[in-house]
Parts: C-alpha cells; structure tokens; sequence
C-alpha cells in the first residue's frame, strides 16, 4: 500500500497563520510587532535564498524583520558587537545566525554571544541544556517541526521505537531527546552503527537526518512505519532530494514526508513560531 504523505508545506500555512493572529494580539497589546533580527554573512547563494524565503514567511505572519547582510571579510569581533546590539534592542524578539559562517569566524563563540532570551534557533547552550532537562524554552526549528509532523499524523509517539539517523547538534540529538521526553524509546544510530538496516528496520518512527541523498531505502523500513525526511541534497543536476528514497520507500512505510516540500517549510514556521513565543513572554502574555 502506497504511504500517506505527510505535507510540511500545507501544515507551514496552516502554523503561519495561526501565527499571524497571534503576532496581531502581540501588536495589539504591546504596539510592536514581534521582531526577527537575520544575520547572514558572506554571499553564499544558497543562504541568501533561505533568508529570503524566511523573511517572507515573516511578514506574512506579521512579524518585523531587522536585516542585517554582512560581507565575507566581517571580522568575528564586528559581528560579535552586531549581536550585542541585536542582544539589547528592544524591537528584536528572536535573533537568526544564518549558518554556514565564513571560515576565519569561531560559529561556537557566534551562538554562544546570542542572548539566550532571543535564540530562535533554540542553538544557544543554555537552551540545550534546557531541552536535555525536560525543561524547554527555545526548542531547535527543525526538530520542533519534525515531532509537529508527526503529531500531525495522529500516530502517537508514546511507547514507539523511534530511530534517529543521525546525531548532529541541530538536528539529531535534540530530535532524540524530544522523542525521549514523548516516551518513545529512541535509538541514535551514525556512522559507526553497526548493521544500519536492521535497525532501522525495527524502527515504528524513522526519523532521517544523515546528509546522503537517497540514503534510505525500502529494504530499511518496516512496514506501515512514519518516515520523516529532514534531508536536503541538491544533485548534480541541480534537483533537490532527501536522505530517503522516496519512491521506494513510498510504497511500504505507513506516512512519509516529502521533500522538497516537507521539513524545509515546518523548520522556517517554527522560526517564526519561536519568534511569537519570544514576544509573548517578553510581553508578559505567557
Ligand atoms: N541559523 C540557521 N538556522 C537554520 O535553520 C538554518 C541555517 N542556519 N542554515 C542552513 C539550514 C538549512 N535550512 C533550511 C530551511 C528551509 C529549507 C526549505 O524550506 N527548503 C524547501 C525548498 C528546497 C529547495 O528547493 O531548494 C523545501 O524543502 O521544500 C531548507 C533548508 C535552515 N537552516
């Protein structure tokens, strides 16, 4: 039986406007919107459009957006005191590092500098730690929208066997950890895992976060299984894929996420989400 799909990009609008009323009782009772400070430094292509589809998705949603484009030869201490002011304006409720940095700046000491209170990326130490507690304040875009997804299909995640692939930083330890907190039992597997598809056979949640185009194949998936997909790989001939492979895989898992189309869309609405969020509890309104 062909799979269910899971659409990140409808489920995005539907987020986006939610947000917009609630950025309007931001407004409402505060006379200001709430505010998204992008900083993107250097010109790589590709960050530049991620920016822009995210500054769009923002005034939609009635939020300000502060703009802040600076050249590849920023030195770290420049847009460490970018960030101070970012850090201390009171229009700025969430704060957006675009990453990849430029080589010759330390990312670590970039996102450590971002006020804690204004990390809309959820990648701030502090609000790590928060997450590991139980305790979340700013939760990780990505992740965030990864577990709204699967919300979304009405499977729940108490008691699942959930494998992760993949365990970065931004994606697949924080993923883990939020499963874990939904009592899943969870599974990290990565480079050194040893027989991959076995595991990711068992796997009732698989969740795929490993940089590889194509990686995942049917042979891995368990029948009737919730795939999400959080790659994104641009191929030779300049057509995006994720990690798994959809058309085969589409044919045995339960639901799958496509992309594009997918997480990508879910990862910017829960920028924004956080954004909102920032507002509120700056405002006093939760
Ligand atoms: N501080 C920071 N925060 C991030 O969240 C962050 C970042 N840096 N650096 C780069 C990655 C990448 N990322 C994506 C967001 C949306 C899509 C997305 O919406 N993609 C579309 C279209 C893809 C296409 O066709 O090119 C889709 O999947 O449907 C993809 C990738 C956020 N990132």
């Amino acid at each position: 039986m062909a799979a269910r799909i899971i659409d990140g990009k409808a489920l995005a609008q539907q987020v986006r406007e939610g947000l917009a009323k609630e950025s309007a009782a931001v407004l409402a009772k505060t006379g200001m919107k709430p505010g998204l400070a992008t900083i993107l430094v250097g010109d790589d292509p590709a960050s530049h459009l991620y920016v822009k589809s995210k500054q769009k998705a923002c005034d939609a949603a009635g939020i300000y957006i502060d703009d802040s484009k600076l050249p590849a030869s920023t030195t770290q201490a420049d847009l460490l005191s970018l960030i101070a002011q970012k850090n201390a304006d009171p229009k700025i409720h969430g704060i957006l590092v675009q990453l990849p940095l430029p080589k010759h700046i330390d990312s670590k000491v970039v996102l450590d500098a971002v006020s804690a209170q204004k990390d809309a990326d959820g990648f701030h130490p502090y609000n790590f730690g928060r997450l590991v507690e139980g305790s979340p304040i700013f939760e990780a875009c990505t992740p965030k929208g990864v577990i709204k997804m699967i919300e979304s299909t009405g499977v729940s995640i108490e008691g699942k066997r959930a494998v992760v692939l993949g365990r970065s930083n931004i994606v697949g330890k924080p993923l883990a950890l939020m499963l874990l907190h939904r009592n899943a039992t969870v599974t990290i597997c990565h480079s050194k895992t040893k027989d991959l598809p076995a595991v990711c056979r068992e796997a009732e949640l698989l969740l795929v976060a490993i940089g590889k185009a194509k990686f995942v194949t049917a042979d891995m998936v368990r029948e009737g299984a919730v795939v999400i997909d959080v790659g994104t790989n641009r191929l030779p001939d300049g057509k995006v894929v994720g990690d798994v492979d959809f058309d085969s895989v589409s044919q045995k898992a339960g639901w799958i996420s496509p992309v594009p189309g997918g997480v990508g869309p879910m990862t910017i609405a829960m920028l924004l989400d956080n954004t909102v969020e920032s507002a509120k509890r700056m405002a006093g309104m939760k």
